[in-house]
This record gives C-alpha cells, structure tokens and sequence, in this order.
C-alpha cells in the first residue's frame, strides 16, 4: 500500500508498527561518539527508537543527556557512528551529502531557539525560502493559509529586526509549514520567549500535529512545554530512560527531577 505523506507525495511502503500507524522516523542501533580512545565521548547511544506520524513528542533530560545529538542524528543533520536512521521511510546512511541535503529540505523543516531568520530577507521571503531551495512551489493559497494561522498578516513585507521574539518564532514555524514536511524538529522552540508567547508558539505546533497530522519531536528542558506533547522521551547518559504517553507538568518535572539527581554522562 503506497500512503501519501503530509506533504503530498506517496512514499512506497512506509514503514508502520502494529496498529498501522505510520513511522515518520526510525532508528535502529543508533550511537554516537565523538572522538576517539581515551578522549571519546558517548554522546548518544540509543539503540531503536520510532517516532510515529502525526504525533507530538519531546525529548527531554539532563544537560548533555544527548538531546541535541538524537535531533541531529534523527533529522540527518549529522551522521550517527553506528545504526541506522530512516526518515520518511528513506535509510539516511546510503544518501551521499548532496542527496541528505535534498532529502532535508524536502521532508524536514526546522524551528531553533535561536529563530535562525535570515536578516536580509522579509517574512514572506523567508516563509518561502525552504520550497525556494527545495525546488518545489508553496502556492499563493498554502501561503495564505499558514500566515493566516501563524496569525501574521500584514506583516508580510517586515524584516526579522522588526519583529517581537515570538513574531520571530512564528515565521519560523510559517517557514517549517511551508514545504508540508513529515517532521518538524524543534530544539527549545520557546527557550527564548516568555511564558504566554511560550504558549502561543506551543499552541501552534500542537494545531500542527491535530489539524495537519504533521510529526513534531521537540527538545525542551521545560515541563510546561513537554506537557503539550503526546509522548515525553526522557534521555540520560545517551539512553532511552523513560518513555510516558502525555504526562502532565506535575509528573515530567517529577521524572526530571530524579533523573537530574542522577548525575551527568559518563564516556
Ligand atoms: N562535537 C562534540 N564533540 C565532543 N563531545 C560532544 C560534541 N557534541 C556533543 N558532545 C557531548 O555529547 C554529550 C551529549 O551532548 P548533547 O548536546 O546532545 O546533550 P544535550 O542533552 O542536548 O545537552 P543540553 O541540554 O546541555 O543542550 C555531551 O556530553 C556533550 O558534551
């Protein structure tokens, strides 16, 4: 059976678990390390992990927990040192660095703490820019439709500078939308905004997930944030520690806790 994926292309037999549910992201016997001999470090050891579609999930534990590092290695951002990876059912390894840059930018869109807008570029131009580098077309009514959701209109022609922190953060999440990718990675997506435009940014990846069946995995260190997720991931040491279905505040801030009294990663 060929299912389309969120952005309207078929991929030929997407990988699914049992109840049929599609898998966005897989790995299988993913590491990481960095270095080599004495000075290696562990950075994430993770094994097999599924992220399924349509589905929220953050990733969330202590500092150098390997958080970065499993967003990166799931969104091929960096090559794992073992194991496998497959995004919209595509194995990441057998991709030569032009053909991962392609595969990104078609099925992936980003959204950072840090906003990552270019300066020169307005906000319809920057909405634009993934289709633009992707070669593919994000038309007048898609475009409409996301500005309109992201709640931007008239603001089109501005530049990022001048922009509130959460006006940033919603271009961001306009310019992930904008290719109907099969996975939106946020790192700390709200980690640079107050807690009510926190809420604003959150509210629309959640909208994503339910009116669009878009898959968000997301970093965060906060519980507020996590609490909007359909799964919360608990990472230490580069190990898959706790796996809940929608726990709220009380209970993810609870687990980090625990695990912070933990201690931090070992080589
Ligand atoms: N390029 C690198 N070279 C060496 N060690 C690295 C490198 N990148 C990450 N590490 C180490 O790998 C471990 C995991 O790092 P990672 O950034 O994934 O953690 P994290 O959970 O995202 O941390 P934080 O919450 O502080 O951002 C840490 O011990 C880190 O120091």
């Amino acid at each position: 059976m060929n299912v389309p994926s969120p952005n309207g292309r078929v991929a030929a037999e997407p990988p699914s678990d049992a109840a049929g549910v599609p898998v966005a992201v897989s790995l299988r016997g993913v590491r990481k390390v960095h270095g080599r001999g004495d000075s290696a470090v562990r950075a994430l050891d993770i094994g097999d992990i599924d992220f399924f579609g349509g589905t929220f999930t953050a990733v969330m534990g202590p500092s150098g927990s390997g958080k970065s590092t499993l967003l990166h290695c799931a969104a091929g951002l960096d090559r794992p040192s073992a194991g496998t990876v497959r995004l919209a059912g595509t194995d990441l390894a057998r991709l030569s660095e032009t053909a991962l840059t392609k595969q990104r930018r078609s099925h992936v869109g980003f959204v950072f703490q840090a906003f990552n807008l270019v300066s020169a570029l307005n906000v319809r131009e920057n909405i634009l820019l993934p289709s633009r580098l992707a070669g593919t077309r994000c038309d007048r009514g898609r475009l409409a439709e996301i500005v309109r959701r992201v709640g931007l209109e008239g603001r089109l022609r501005h530049r990022p500078a001048q922009l509130s922190g959460g006006e940033q953060q919603r271009v961001a999440i306009a310019r992930a939308l904008s290719v109907r990718p099969d996975v939106i990675f946020c790192d700390e997506p709200t980690g640079a905004l107050d807690t009510g435009t926190a809420a604003e940014v959150l509210t629309l990846l959640r909208q994503a997930v339910d009116a669009d069946r878009q898959t968000v995995i997301m970093v965060t260190h906060d519980p507020v944030a996590a609490s909007y997720a359909d799964r919360v991931v608990f990472l230490a040491d580069g190990r898959v520690v706790d796996d809940l279905p929608a726990p709220g505040v009380a209970a993810i801030a609870d687990h980090l806790a625990r695990l912070g009294a933990r201690g931090g990663v070992s080589s």
